[in-house]
């Protein structure tokens, strides 16, 4: 049997798509509206002091194409605390005017591929603790998908052994490393949890550095030989000043 990777987990993220269903919104009085987007910001503020007191943090996209309207993305220490604000967002007036279009649930996550194994404990690296526990950047570009590492006839990623798997990755995490300041990338684990294997979640300030990062990973054997993925998502960050004309009909 090869060696499990070891990871370390960090917070829990909730990926939720929606779509807006404009016809139902339109029927509203702009009193109304106005209400529905007040009781949002109000969330949005609420999940602002979490985000400050570093007990989690939520970012807010529009996506582009007919996958999805928008995209709310949050990370925090634990399920049900994701739990708890998808059903309390369920419950707002602006949820009432929107469909459910994807979902994906996870766990920030680092693997021991390529750590360096000095003894110390890595929840109390200043590093490490960034990265398992990020606050969401304020990019303009959002892009999302899940995927699978392929377990099929003689591309099989789970019978590679340790030794084969960290070449591999090593050769990965240089092609993301010439990215840095590009793009920056949230890993999350979900096996057990959702059904693929791990969420990718890529920001950046141009939209373009995606197409290309993601180009070279598909020549990289990681991605090319062992690589399976589900559906992508892109968008465009909705600041919280430009929600009411996101909204407005
Ligand atoms: C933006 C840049 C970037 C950088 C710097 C980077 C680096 C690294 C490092 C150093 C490591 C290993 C240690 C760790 O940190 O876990 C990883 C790990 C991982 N990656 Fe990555 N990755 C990037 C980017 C990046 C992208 C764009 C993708 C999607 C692949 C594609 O083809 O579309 C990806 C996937 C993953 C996955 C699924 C894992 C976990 C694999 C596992 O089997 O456990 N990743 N990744």
């Amino acid at each position: 049997m090869s060696e499990a990777a070891q990871t370390l987990d960090g917070w829990y993220c909730l990926h939720d798509f929606r779509l807006i269903d404009w016809a139902s919104w339109k029927t509203l009085s702009s009193d109304e509206r106005q209400l529905a987007i007040s009781e949002f910001q109000g969330l949005l503020d609420k999940w602002n002091t979490t985000q400050s007191n570093n007990e989690g943090s939520h970012a807010l996209y529009s996506i582009v194409g007919q996958k999805a309207d928008f995209m709310l993305m949050f990370a925090r220490p634990t399920m049900e605390e994701l739990n708890a604000i998808e059903n309390e967002f369920n419950k707002t007036k602006l949820a009432e005017y929107t469909i459910p279009a994807y979902s994906y649930v996870s766990v920030v996550e680092l693997s021991n591929y390529l750590a360096g194994g000095d003894g110390e404990d890595p929840y109390q690296n200043p590093h490490v603790r960034a990265r398992l526990y990020p606050t969401l950047p304020k990019a303009k570009h959002v892009c999302f998908y899940p995927m699978d590492k392929r377990r099929q006839g003689d591309d099989n990623w789970y019978m590679l052994s340790m030794d084969e798997r960290k070449s591999l990755m090593r050769s990965h995490g240089m092609i993301g490393r010439s990215y840095a300041g590009k793009v920056k990338q949230i890993i999350s684990g979900s096996v057990g949890f959702d059904d693929y294997e791990w969420g990718v979640t890529l920001f950046a300030d141009d939209v373009l550095q995606f197409k290309k990062l993601v180009y070279e990973m598909r020549f990289d054997e990681v991605s090319a030989r062992y690589g399976e993925f589900g559906s992508f998502f892109v968008g465009n960050i909705l600041t919280e000043e430009s929600i009411p004309s996101f909204l407005y009909v």
